[in-house]
């Protein structure tokens, strides 16, 4: 079975506003099964935050930096991929979430401030979850979790420094001290 590929484009950031709006999208992306984010706006302190997240929690999330969002939109599409814009206004997600799990190369675009017109234009689908105002990470968890073909509360991420051992009280990390001194000779 071919893996899904799963990006989210992030619109609009402002660097002084958005700073942990930015970082909470990336890290819910990462946490529910996307394989990497793309910022269309400059922010080097967020790459690095989200940089720093794989070695120590394990997996292979990306981040790109800077990028023009036009332009990674029609790689995308020329490449064979579907793009889903989430925006209250659109179609609501219960009613097209069988379509949208289908897809095995779907970029997921959130905005912050106004999103561009072109952007409702270029989108295949303009998806909404539900009709009311909310939140890009609430939008982006929910939407990741109905369209994933596993449940993405259960994936596991090889190459973590940590570890987290679910326990009712309490909190308990398992530290691979092999893994952490490799990855800081690699720094
Ligand atoms: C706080 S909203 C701001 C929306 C902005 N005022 C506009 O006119 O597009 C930021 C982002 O959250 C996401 N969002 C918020 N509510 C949503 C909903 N009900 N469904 C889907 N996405 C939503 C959209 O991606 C939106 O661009």
């Amino acid at each position: 079975m071919t893996e899904k590929e799963i990006v989210v484009l992030r619109l609009g950031h402002r660097p002084e506003r958005d700073k942990r709006m930015t970082t909470h999208v990336g890290l819910t992306a990462r946490a529910l099964g996307a394989n990497g984010m793309i910022l269309a706006s400059d922010d080097q302190k967020i790459e690095e935050n989200i940089n720093e997240i794989s070695p120590r929690w394990g997996g292979s999330f990306f981040i790109k930096n800077n990028a023009n969002a036009m332009e990674e939109i029609n790689n995308w599409k020329k490449e064979g991929g579907k793009v889903c814009h989430l925006s209250m206004y659109g179609i609501n997600l219960p009613d097209i979430v069988s379509e949208l799990k289908t897809e095995k190369k779907l970029m997921l675009i959130v905005g912050a401030e106004k999103v561009p017109g072109e952007i409702y234009e270029v989108s295949d689908w303009n998806v909404a979850v539900g009709n009311q105002p909310h939140s890009e990470v609430a939008a982006l968890a929910i939407t990741l979790d109905r369209i994933a073909e596993t449940d993405p509360l259960l994936k596991t991420f090889g190459n973590a420094e940590l570890t987290v051992i679910p326990m009712g009280k309490g909190k308990k990390i398992v530290h691979d001290n092999e893994l952490i001194e490799k990855n800081k000779q690699k720094k």
